[in-house]
Parts: structure tokens; sequence; C-alpha cells
């Protein structure tokens, strides 16, 4: 594909929104390294999400999330960049994604994702008895953050994560030659 990137590509959206599992496919599809920020964070953190979540508490989380965002995005190499769920919330996260990225964000109902992630046990925050109420909330929250830092804005209900990925490969590559 002769599609050159002048900036990262990042994803944001909803814990289960796909951020991963796309961005694996747009980083093959374009010859360039793919970061997925929860990996890095353990890799920095020594343990796993969950465990870090139980043991220090979310602020530090968010601490530790903010500054290894910050150092991945500061890469001159330009990559595709999955971003953790709740990236969006911090404003300096918000500025950097804006300042050294195109964002898209996989918008997903929580309806839909609450069905994909039906046996997960590893996301620390809908590790709760109404995950889909955790959802429900989490996207109320967060949607308005979503859409302020995207450049795109990619729908997936009803189409399978390798149609998700096509479409967001198609307005990315669409986008720079308009
Ligand atoms: N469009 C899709 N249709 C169906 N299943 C999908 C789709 N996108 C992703 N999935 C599946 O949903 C699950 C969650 O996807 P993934 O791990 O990529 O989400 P994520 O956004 O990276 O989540 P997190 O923020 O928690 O890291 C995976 O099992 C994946 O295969
Ligand atoms: O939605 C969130 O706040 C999170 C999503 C994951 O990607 C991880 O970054 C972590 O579990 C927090
Ligand atoms: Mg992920």
């Amino acid at each position: 594909m002769n599609f050159v990137m002048d900036a990262h590509i990042a994803l944001v959206g909803l814990p289960g929104s796909g951020k991963s599992t796309i961005g694996r496919y747009l980083a093959k599809r374009w010859s360039v390294p793919f970061v997925d920020v929860d990996v890095a964070i353990e890799e920095h953190i020594g343990c796993t999400i969950r465990e870090f979540f139980a043991k220090e508490g979310e602020p530090k989380f968010r601490d530790v999330e903010q500054e290894v965002l910050a150092r991945l995005l500061s890469n001159p190499q330009k990559m595709v960049v999955a971003t953790g769920g709740g990236a969006v919330l911090r404003p300096e996260n918000r500025q950097q994604l804006m300042a050294y990225a195109q964002v898209v964000y996989l918008s997903a109902s929580p309806h839909e994702i609450a069905k994909r992630l039906q046996r997960d046990t590893q996301r620390p925050l809908l590790q709760v008895d109404n995950p889909f109420q955790r959802l429900l909330d989490l996207h109320a929250i967060r949607d308005p953050f979503y859409k302020e830092v995207a450049d795109f804005v990619v729908a997936g209900g009803g189409l399978s994560a390798a149609q998700v990925a096509q479409r967001v490969a198609m307005q990315v590559e669409l986008g720079q030659h308009s």
C-alpha cells in the first residue's frame, strides 16, 4: 500500500472497542510498528494492569499511563498506537494525542461491547456485577472526550473486526489525499 504516515495513528475508544485488534491490522497494512500502550505500561510497571490497579489504585495508574503515552508519542518513528480506554480522561493526554497523532475513535455501543467481553476477566473496570451498566457509565463520561480528540469517528456496529479495520484504513488513506 503506497501510503506514507506523516503522524502516528492513534486509536481511542471504550475497552473492547477493538483498538488492539484493529491497530495490529493497520500496522501490518502500512508496514509500521504497532504499539499497545497497555502493553508498554505493563512492561514499565513489571506486572499486569489489573494487579497494579489492585495494589496502587487508579490515580497512580493514570500517572504511569500519562508518562508512557507521552514517551511513545514523542518517538519520531511513526507508529500505530492503541491507547488505553481511559487515556482521554486527562487533558494532558488529549493535548498530546491531538498534537502528535491522527486520532481515530472506534465507536461501538456499550451493548455490543458487553456481548464481546462477556467472558473477559482482565479489564479491571469491568470486573463488576453489571459490566453493561459500567460500560454505559464509561460511555457517557468518555464519548465527548473521544470525539474531542478524534480526526475520524468509525462506527463498528454489526461489522467484523476485519471490516472495521478496512473502514479505518480507507478513511485515513483517503484523508491523506483530500
Ligand atoms: N468489530 C468487532 N467485531 C467483533 N469482535 C470484535 C471487534 N473488534 C474487536 N473485537 C473483539 O473484541 C474483543 C476486544 O477487542 P480489543 O482487545 O481489540 O479491544 P480494545 O479496544 O483493545 O480493549 P482495551 O481498551 O480493554 O484494551 C477481542 O476479543 C476482539 O477480538
Ligand atoms: O478504560 C480504562 O480506563 C482502561 C482501559 C484499559 O485499556 C487499560 O488502560 C486499563 O484497564 C484502564
Ligand atoms: Mg487493548
